[in-house]
């Protein structure tokens, strides 16, 4: 029989009570100058992070096994595990070592889980994208009442919004808000609406028990956390909000155990102050990363000429939420003006916030006892940087636009926590405050004078090396320091008897003898030692205790300086998009309460910078005119678009959403000329995507998105439609596009292009009043087709389809065999175009028969197609710069001559 297990030591008893605290984590257990993880998690995390799995003594009689990372390099390996997905608590040493040593020698330090990191509430730098937003979420839904909420935070900024959203919308919202993590009562987790929409918001989601989400234990938080007696100044919350804020805050406290950062107010949005755009439509304009999942490309980074993280911040997150309400998209327009007007304000402006760091993110590391020396330093230029905008803007006596108004007097005021801070903290700052060094000399006597007499106690330390190598007579005699021995004298070996004789034997005191040195102290240098150590703790302290109070004290200003560091982003945002105005040539727009769509040589303005990038042509600027109303003489209401691939149809179908999305986002536009009745839905249909994550087919995804469309499109939408029905058989697809288009045009009454390759659909605009129709113009040189990309009313004569394949290299016997398929096709069908189906039965009959493989005939060789007729051929002799009139008529009636019978 085997012995019983020996009982866990006392360390490994901690570490299970620890451990059980926290069950779904790892747990980063603090011992000295590495985080130990043990068990599970040590071989989890080993794996994780590619990291030695090593053994720490044995609990009942088991190996343990364990792997650390060391605590100055946590960071980054705590990125690696949120970002694979796993949730950390680290538990700290809560008390010195030598407070431990006091209850006994078996005593273990306490620790204590100080912090639970989630994708949702990082705030360290490392692990955060500067320009990006860290939200967490909190979806709550009471089915009982039907209504539904979310509640979003951005921890490292202190920004808290709620939103009352329909179950149905939530994939929309959530869209838009991009949570890296997103709250929900496990109640609903099974729900398919929830389930759908979370995995397609990729956010992490953390289910917590459904008594978190009630709503009168959240409004309690939310009142408390906020120290109001009622949230009514806030807004009219909806119970469903309470729950979801208060689960919000709730979770917020239990993950940073009982601290909270600074919050501002909860924002409410109420329903329609921002352009609905669902996540098909947000992903085919590719706001904010491209269709293969880049950022580069995308609407954002083409679009952001910010120059600060929060300025980045605030762009995207107006990007993402465009407005409905004509008079605040004009103020935003108003506050661009200044810097358009004024190239050298918006130079100088741009040049003082180059140096702004991020105060929001400092403040709430601060707030949450995470924060360092620099952290206050960031307070400190952030103000200042916006003590000088503040000066700068109102330079010339100008009357500054409402936004912009605002913002700088939320900059004023700042000036004495500025002198104040600039005054405590020293000029080389370290990153933690745990070392001491961070707080100025001449501002506290009593710090100044234990760094004198440390340094002082340094300075009579090396004075005693002399008097020593005097009285002994060794001139190699050395006074150095080490940690194990702290300040002791060295002498080589020869030398070492010499010290332990005699008279010199009462000073000397033997503490080593190694290989070719021996070491020893003497009373003196230890008094001065302890002198300085006692002066080094007691100055640490006073340190400590004065960053403290500093903290406090810049906490104190919490609501003034999250104030301040709105106001740099506004006006980064402001300076930002008159730059990006000025260097592409966009044009401010009118933004009305009509149900217009005037846009005059419009752009696509990631295309044409992708075209510039490539040295490629320019980009050509075509117009859209819409109507909303249905009078006579008045623009369609519904274009729809024909052309052969590559002409451009899907350039233009986006860049009209673009050049909405943008001007009500409260930025000027890629325009000559722009007129916009608010758009208060945006939807797209374009290009196909499998979606096999979700295992949906390409003509599956298509129609999923066309009904979202055609179901939820209201008068003010505005809908672009690529190619509907291209996902299946040619009959199939033109019957959709077609009742699709006669649903648009009476039921959804929405202002809309509709791009096809379907060329009977051209007929219905005769049925249709407010239906118009447009093509891409493009011209036909040698055989080869131009792309003109020009966008004219009317409609294409055919597809090209033959020759964009040309261009794109397909071989030319297949080609060849194509252009007779094609022949037989269009005198046996019905149909023009892009018909080649079982529709037209008795031409694809005929051309089996004459299949080549069939009829035994050889595939005809390649350049046989390609050799130059005789027309041609004299057509390329032609000089036709110089023929006169009279040769040229000619040479027309000689190329007839030239003919085939
Ligand atoms: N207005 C324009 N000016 C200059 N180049 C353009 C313009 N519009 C489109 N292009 C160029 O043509 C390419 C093809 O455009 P787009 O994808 O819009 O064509 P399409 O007609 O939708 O083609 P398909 O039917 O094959 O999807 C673009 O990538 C761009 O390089």
């Amino acid at each position: 029989m085997s012995a019983s297990p020996p009982e866990a030591t006392p360390m490994m008893a901690q570490y299970l009570e620890i451990r059980a605290q926290a069950p779904d984590c790892l747990l980063f257990y603090r011992m000295g100058d590495f985080y130990e993880l043990f068990f599970e998690d040590a071989e989890k995390a080993a794996a994780a992070l590619d990291i030695a799995l090593t053994k720490r003594g044995k609990h009942l009689g088991e190996d343990i096994p364990m792997c650390g990372v060391p605590v100055h390099a946590a960071e980054s390996y705590l990125e690696r595990l949120i970002r694979q997905g796993f949730r950390v608590a680290i538990a700290e040493q809560t008390e010195d070592p030598a407070e431990a040593r006091k209850r006994g020698s078996k005593a273990v330090v306490r620790r204590e889980i100080v912090r639970v990191v989630t994708p949702g509430t990082l705030t360290e730098d490392t692990l955060l994208d500067a320009r990006a937003h860290n939200y967490l979420a909190a979806f709550n839904w009471r089915r009982g009442a039907d209504e539904a909420a979310l509640a979003w935070l951005d921890l490292s900024t202190g920004e808290v919004r709620t939103a009352p959203v329909a179950a149905a919308g939530l994939a929309t919202a959530l869209a838009r808000i991009a949570p890296r993590e997103l709250l929900a009562s496990e109640r609903i987790a099974d729900e398919d609406a929830v389930a759908e929409a979370v995995t397609a918001c990729e956010a992490a989601l953390t289910l917590l028990p459904p008594q978190r989400f009630e709503a009168e234990t959240g409004a309690r938080t939310a009142r408390e956390q906020y120290g109001v007696a009622a949230l009514d100044g806030f807004g009219a919350f909806t119970q469903a909000e309470t729950g979801a804020l208060g689960a919000l805050l709730d979770y917020v406290l239990l993950t940073q155990r009982g601290r909270m950062p600074v919050l501002r107010p909860p924002v409410r949005e109420t329903g329609g102050a921002t352009m609905a755009i669902d996540a098909a439509t947000r992903r085919n304009l590719e706001i904010d990363r491209t269709l293969t999942g880049a950022k580069a490309g995308s609407l954002v980074a083409t679009l952001d000429r910010t120059v600060t993280g929060a300025g980045a911040r605030l762009f995207a997150s107006r990007l993402a939420a465009p407005l409905t309400d004509p008079v605040a998209i004009a103020a935003r327009h108003d506050a661009i003006a200044p810097f358009l007007d004024e190239p050298t304000l918006r130079a100088d402006v741009r040049a003082i916030l180059k140096g702004a760091p991020d105060v929001e993110r400092a403040m709430t590391r601060l707030s949450l006892g995470r924060g360092g020396p620099r952290d206050l330093a960031a307070v400190r230029d952030a103000l200042a940087a916006g003590g000088a905008l503040a000066l700068r803007l109102r330079e010339g006596g100008r009357g500054l636009p409402d936004e912009l108004g605002h913002a700088v007097r939320a900059l004023d005021g700042h000036g004495a926590l500025v002198d104040r801070l600039r005054e405590m903290l020293a000029v080389d700052l370290p990153p933690t405050a745990r070392d001491g060094g961070f707080i100025a000399r001449g501002v506290h006597a009593g710090l100044d004078e234990l760094r004198t007499l440390a340094s002082e106690s340094r300075r009579v330390i090396a004075a005693l090396e002399g008097r020593y190598r005097a009285e002994t007579g060794i001139a190699g005699l050395k006074v150095k320091h080490n940690n194990v021995l702290g300040y002791h004298i060295e002498v080589t070996a020869a030398h070492g008897d010499k010290l332990m004789q005699g008279g010199h034997a009462e000073t000397f005191r033997h503490r080593q003898t190694m290989a070719n040195a021996v070491r020893f102290s003497t009373v003196e240098l230890a008094e001065l030692e302890q002198k300085i150590v006692r002066a080094g703790d007691q100055a640490l302290a006073l340190e400590r205790e004065l960053f403290d109070a500093l903290v406090a004290e810049v906490g104190g200003h919490a609501r003034t300086i999250a104030e301040a560091a709105d106001a740099l982003a506004r006006i980064d945002v402001a300076a930002a998009a008159a730059a990006l105005s000025a260097e592409r040539g966009h044009v401010r727009p009118t933004v009305d309460t009509s149900l217009a769509f005037e846009v005059k040589g419009g752009r696509h303005p990631v295309v044409e910078a992708a075209l510039e990038a490539q040295g490629a042509g320019p980009f050509v600027a075509n117009d859209c005119h819409m109507a909303g109303g249905e009078r006579d003489g008045e623009a369609p209401r519904l274009w729809l678009l024909t052309g052969p691939n590559m002409a451009g149809k899907s350039t233009y179908l986006r860049q009209n959403a673009i050049v909405a999305l943008m001007a009500q986002a409260g930025m000027h536009v890629p325009a000559a000329r722009a007129r916009i009745g608010v758009v208060d839905r945006l939807f797209s249909r374009v290009g196909a995507a499998d979606d096999l994550a979700r295992g949906r087919s390409t003509f599956m995804v298509e129609m999923v998105e066309a009904a979202a469309i055609l179901n939820q499109a209201g008068p003010r939408s505005f809908v672009i439609l690529d190619e509907l029905g291209r996902g299946t058989a040619t009959w199939d697809g033109l019957s959709l596009a077609w009742a699709s288009i006669e649903h648009l045009h009476e039921v959804n009454r929405c202002r809309a292009l509709f791009a096809t390759h379907y060329h009977e659909l051209v007929s219905l605009a005769r049925r249709l009043a407010s239906l118009g129709t447009l093509t891409v113009r493009v011209k036909e040189w040698e055989g080869q087709v131009v792309f003109l990309h020009e966008v004219a009313e009317g409609a294409a004569d055919r597809s090209y389809g033959l020759a964009v394949a040309r261009l794109a290299g397909l071989p030319e016997s297949v080609l060849a065999r194509a252009r007779e398929v094609l022949a037989r096709l269009e005198q046996g069908g019905p149909t023009a175009g892009h018909t080649a189906s079982a529709g037209s039965g008795g031409a694809t009959e005929a051309l089996l028969d004459d299949l080549p493989l069939f009829s035994a005939a050889p595939p005809r060789p390649a350049q046989a197609a390609s050799r130059p007729s005789a027309v041609e051929a004299a057509l390329r002799e032609a000089a036709v710069d110089d023929l006169t009139p009279r040769e040229a008529i000619d040479l027309l009636y000689r190329l007839r001559d030239l003919l085939p019978d």
